[in-house]
């Protein structure tokens, strides 16, 4: 099992964004992780990741329970929704420092040419359009070889011919045995690529199921209605 919740509880100040989630994540699938705005996806990522400290609850991964136990995250490539880079350094000088920093094989070459990042190496950071930022940051994502990958909405700003490329990326992971989480507003992108759809909804797991089964549920033909229809069928997982 690649991750395993059971009870994750955490509030900011009075606002209770999780109240008990239970979850298993098994090897080699791709999880959507959706919900509305606000619904605590960032911050179920987050507390797998251990940079949200729940306030109750169990987080395991890889078999490990993550709590005081940083090692686990080397196994974890992570895109967040934001990326900051620092504004004035050079893309290809932040892809050396983080390999430096993580010391690992990485396959940054490939990746560069894959996204046509090639002409940029030596423009500063700060200077980059948004789409080219995101490519970077998928550049950083990938070049590690870690059996699971997490990805904060990694289409944004994307490119027709950048999504291409992300989405035989993810589906070439995917072969390797990998585990991948994805958030997403773009349910054309989750239909394509989940195997398994998770919805948040009041701080809990409401659905858990695939494509196919919630169609059912919900009684619907198409992904985006039912996803929109999710609430009002009594879905809950
Ligand atoms: N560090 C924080 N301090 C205070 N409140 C926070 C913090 N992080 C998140 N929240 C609040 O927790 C709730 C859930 O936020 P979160 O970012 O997890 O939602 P989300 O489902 O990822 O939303 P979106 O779809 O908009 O990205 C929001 O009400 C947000 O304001």
């Amino acid at each position: 099992m690649t991750i395993e919740i059971n009870n994750l509880h955490k509030q900011f100040g009075k606002n209770q964004v999780l109240k008990g989630v239970d979850l298993t994540i098994d090897q080699g699938q791709i999880y959507a992780i959706l919900g509305p705005n606000g619904s605590g996806k960032t911050t179920l990522i987050k507390s797998i990741l251990g940079m949200v400290i729940p306030d109750e609850g169990l987080i395991s991964v890889l078999d490990t329970p993550i709590k005081k136990n940083w090692k686990y995250r080397k196994k974890i490539d992570y895109l967040p929704q934001i990326a900051n880079f620092p504004p004035n350094i050079k893309v290809k000088e932040l892809i050396h420092m983080i390999k430096d920093l993580r010391n690992s094989p990485s396959c940054e070459d490939e990746l560069i040419a894959l996204f046509g990042l090639e002409p940029f190496l030596n423009k500063k950071l700060s200077t980059l359009s948004g789409g080219t930022k995101q490519k970077v940051n998928i550049v950083l994502t990938f070049m590690f070889d870690t059996p699971l990958i997490i990805l904060d909405e990694p289409t944004t700003g994307l490119d027709p011919k950048a999504l291409i490329s992300l989405k035989d990326l993810i589906r070439k992971e995917k072969a390797k045995g990998k585990t991948i989480l994805i958030t997403s507003h773009i349910m054309q992108i989750v239909e394509e690529m989940a195997d398994e759809i998770l919805y948040l909804l009041e701080g809990e797991i409401y659905f858990k199921g695939s494509i196919k089964e919630l169609l059912k549920r919900t009684e619907q033909t198409n992904f985006e209605h039912a996803i929109a229809a999710i609430t009002t069928t009594g879905s809950h997982a």
